[in-house]
């Protein structure tokens, strides 16, 4: 079958983690009989350097006119150390979310067996971890009003959410919870923020549709410690936009490493497949990156167009390259660094 991919590489590590992904699927279309015509566009500080803006318009069509897009990573120091900067990368990213109305980002962290002594948790905690973070992604205080008072010695950011929002990601969680083992955990600040206390409100009228399905509750200061205090009691975990984004990272303690979990962000138009980390500035054209995230973003990618064979055949061939050692410096332990382009090479070969 042919497909057409949106390819959104970004900054920093993007274009280097893509080009992996990008060798793997070619790979997969290889054996399997398909063709993946690939459409490149600029996203983040690139796109901003080239053209002003973070998200063209360009841009926005590829992923419209796209079967699924796979995007690497936004930002760049010379925007992060400038607090003044009008336009930024980060920009990009949000916009992109919201003209496709991405309402949800899928963040599956499950232990790699043969990683498990590279978390810094106790092997017991991390064994047989399998949960799945469902984050809001277009509402919350990412999208709310902000600005800065007139002398300039404050500045607001707003949180805000709509029953029908919360409503919308509430269902999907429920949806993926019917399919695992049945478990919701709610995250939220309902103790202090009244856009928590809507979250609450509708989560205890949703949970009543799921009767199967049971229902926790927990505050996100409890819920961030017990994410690698006991992350075995969580399965399906929704929560709002920051959130989200602050426990997916933390949670990426628990594989081992940031450079291992992927996301999936669907809703309204094409889906979205991104690594949860970031541009990793440090590293740009080092040639050290891990790609897994990004190749397994590529396997849901995969998943969601309906090549279940396939999306399997990219996981085993990265757990056969954990197995094998052949891994980044990231979890090489005393073990040889593969370079991010050989990593690639690897799995393509071995697919
Ligand atoms: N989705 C995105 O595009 C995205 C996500 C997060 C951060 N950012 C942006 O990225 C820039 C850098 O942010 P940051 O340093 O806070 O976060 P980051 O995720 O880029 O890096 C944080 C740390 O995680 C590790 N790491 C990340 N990716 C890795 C990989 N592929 N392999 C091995 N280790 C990896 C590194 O130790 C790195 O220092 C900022 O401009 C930020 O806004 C973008
Ligand atoms: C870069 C930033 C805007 C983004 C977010 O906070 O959503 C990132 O951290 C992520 O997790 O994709
Ligand atoms: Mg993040």
């Amino acid at each position: 079958m042919e497909f057409k991919i949106g390819v959104l590489a970004g900054d920093g590590i993007g274009p280097e983690i893509v080009e992996q992904a990008i060798k793997v699927m070619d790979a997969v279309a290889t054996k399997f009989g398909h063709q993946f015509n690939y459409t490149k566009a600029l996203v983040g500080a690139i796109a901003i350097d080239e053209t002003g803006n973070p998200y063209p318009d360009e841009t926005h069509q590829v992923c419209l006119d796209s079967d699924a897009v796979l995007f690497g990573a936004i930002g760049d120091p010379k925007y992060d150390n400038n607090p003044a900067a009008k336009v930024r990368p980060e920009q990009g990213l949000l916009g992109m979310r919201q003209k496709l109305g991405l309402y949800a980002n899928i963040r599956p962290v499950a232990t790699f067996p043969s990683l498990i002594d590279k978390s810094p948790l106790k092997r017991d905690i991390v064994q047989d971890v399998d949960l799945v973070v469902i984050r809001e992604l277009t509402g919350g205080i990412y999208f709310g009003a902000r600005g800065r008072s007139e002398d300039l010695t404050s500045a607001f950011d707003t949180c805000v959410y709509t029953v029908e929002e919360v409503e919308r990601i509430l269902k999907l969680a429920y949806s993926y919870a019917g399919k695992r083992s049945k478990r919701v955990t709610v995250v939220d600040k309902a103790n202090v923020l009244s856009s928590s206390r809507l979250w609450r409100e509708v989560a205890q009228r949703v949970e009543k549709e799921y009767t199967d399905i049971e229902t926790d509750y927990m505050l996100v200061d409890n819920a961030a410690m017990q994410l690698i205090q006991w992350p075995k009691k969580f399965d399906v975990m929704v929560t709002e936009n920051m959130f989200g984004d602050i426990l997916s990272d933390e949670a990426s303690v628990i594989t081992g490493s940031m450079g291992l979990l992927p996301s999936a962000s669907v809703g309204r138009e094409t889906s979205v497949f991104e690594p949860i980390h970031g541009s990793y500035p440090q590293a740009a054209g080092k040639d050290i990156a891990n790609p897994l995230a990004t190749v397994l973003s590529a396997a849901m990618l995969l998943e969601s167009l309906d090549l279940l064979e396939e999306a399997q055949a990219v996981r085993d061939v990265v757990n056969k390259s954990l197995n094998e050692g052949v891994v980044t410096e990231d979890i090489s332990g005393e073990g040889k660094a593969y370079k991010t382009s050989e990593v690639g090479a690897w799995l393509a070969e071995n697919i």
